[in-house]
């Protein structure tokens, strides 16, 4: 099976972390965390800031690594790592996704996840929010 190396933003602000809703493909009307595909050449790191530019024109801090996750989808084997960011100025739009919702620990359950993505929200429970 295919493997694809995919990033993740969790961006944070004041105890809540982003969440967006998949606007287009499959998983359209699932919640991610924005990111994507790691291109060739490209660290991980340089992929999450390109692709947080591509996605909400914003620019991020990376501060840490959260988690890895390796999921099996029907079609492909997902090779995932999130990062914890921060936003360097207030500003975000919504360029390719439909939705997006500030959660903390309270609420962080209440958006239909991408199923990779469960595990990542177990993480952040367990260790930020
Ligand atoms: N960005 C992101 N992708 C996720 C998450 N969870 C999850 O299963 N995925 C899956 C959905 C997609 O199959 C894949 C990400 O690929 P993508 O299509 O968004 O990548 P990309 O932005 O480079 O898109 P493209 O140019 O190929 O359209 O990872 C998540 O939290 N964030």
């Amino acid at each position: 099976m295919k493997t694809i190396h995919v990033v993740a933003a969790i961006i944070e602000k004041d105890g809540r972390v982003l969440a967006t809703q998949r606007g287009y493909g499959d998983f359209k009307g699932g919640w991610e965390f924005p990111g994507g595909k790691v291109e060739p050449g490209e660290t991980e790191e340089q992929a999450l800031v390109r692709e947080i530019h591509e996605e909400l024109d914003a620019r991020i801090v990376v501060d840490r690594h959260l988690c890895t996750v390796d999921y099996d989808y029907e079609t492909f084997h997902l090779h995932m790592s999130c990062y914890l960011c921060s936003l360097a100025e207030e500003h975000i739009d919504l360029i390719e996704h439909t939705q997006a919702r500030w959660l903390d620990a309270a609420t962080i359950d209440s958006v239909d996840w991408l199923p990779a993505d469960i595990s990542v929200v177990e993480a952040l429970k367990d260790q930020v929010l």
